[in-house]
């Protein structure tokens, strides 16, 4: 007998849907568009899906006349854990990936003149200037030679350190990561270092983050510029992505790797006493 539900697994564009039960299909792989549709559906030669499914059941791994583990009511050995939670994670992962790349690229519409909002990218590389380090070094290190009280100066000293803590930090994980930036990218930044045709963290984000909560903590008390300073942070992640510069992940990374390095210029804070040695010394 017919059932309607057999005729309807499949798309007229030939991917793989889910039928009656749930099934995996690796999201970064493209599918193979030739292959029978009951390949597809059935998954057999599927490294992933042959993974799960040999691991969905322990009992049909070690064979039914087993009466050890979830057999006998007391709950999976603990090497089922093991082997489980890699494909799992990974699973997860490339999911996460998928949809990380996917979005970024929907999301990239200012990415170059042409794009869909190419008219708002002169508006987003003047927020990029506005995240940018070199205008931020600067203007650290004019306050801090400007200002005349010592608690002036211990701010601004202190900002100029997590600034510079920043760019090392931010320079080290990107040579680690070493993730390449959206294909859609136009690298049309000014005053980069080589680090930075990588993208993984956002540097502009971890600097907004950091710089957001440095003004919200010491200079930036009035309710309608605290919300400003919120708003910009905000802005400075989100240009990212709309030029194009960066995936979503980039900047999501960004902004609690920078909230984080907020929290070690706190731990390594300068006193206005280690500021006088320095200065000591220095003079
Ligand atoms: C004084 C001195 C060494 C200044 C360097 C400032 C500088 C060139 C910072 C790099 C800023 C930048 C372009 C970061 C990349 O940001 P992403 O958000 O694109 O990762």
């Amino acid at each position: 007998m017919h059932s309607p539900k057999a005729k309807n697994t499949g798309r007229r564009d030939g991917s793989p849907v889910l039928g009656g039960s749930f099934e995996f299909v690796s999201l970064t792989k493209p599918v193979n568009r030739s292959s029978p549709r009951h390949l597809l559906q059935r998954q057999g030669s599927d490294p992933t899906t042959a993974r799960l499914r040999a691991s969905e059941s322990p009992l049909r791994r070690r064979g039914s006349g087993s009466s050890t583990g979830s057999a006998s009511g007391q709950g999976p050995p603990e090497e089922d854990g093991i082997r489980l939670n890699p494909s799992l994670i990974g699973i997860s992962l490339s999911s996460l990936l998928a949809i990380d790349l996917w979005l970024s690229k929907r999301l990239s519409v200012c990415a170059c003149e042409d794009s869909s909002w190419g008219s708002v990218r002169p508006l987003m590389k003047l927020i990029e200037v506005s995240g940018h380090g070199l205008p931020w070094l600067a203007g650290a290190a004019y306050s801090l030679y400007k200002s005349d009280t010592a608690a002036g100066q211990e701010v601004m000293l202190n900002l100029l350190v997590g600034l510079l803590l920043d760019l090392i930090l931010v320079g080290i994980v990107k040579a680690v990561v070493r993730r390449r930036r959206p294909a859609h990218n136009q690298m049309d930044m000014f005053a980069t270092f080589s680090v930075d045709r990588y993208s993984f963290p956002s540097g502009h984000a971890t600097r907004a983050a950091m710089c957001g909560r440095f003004l919200l903590a010491h200079l930036v008390l009035a309710a309608p510029l605290r919300v400003l300073v919120l708003l910009w942070v905000g802005l400075v992640g989100l240009s990212r992505v709309l030029l194009g510069r960066h995936n979503v992940t980039d900047v999501l990374f960004g902004f609690w790797m920078g909230y984080c390095q907020y929290n070690l210029v706190e731990i390594l804070w300068f006193s206005p006493q280690t500021l006088q040695g320095l200065l000591g010394h220095l003079a």
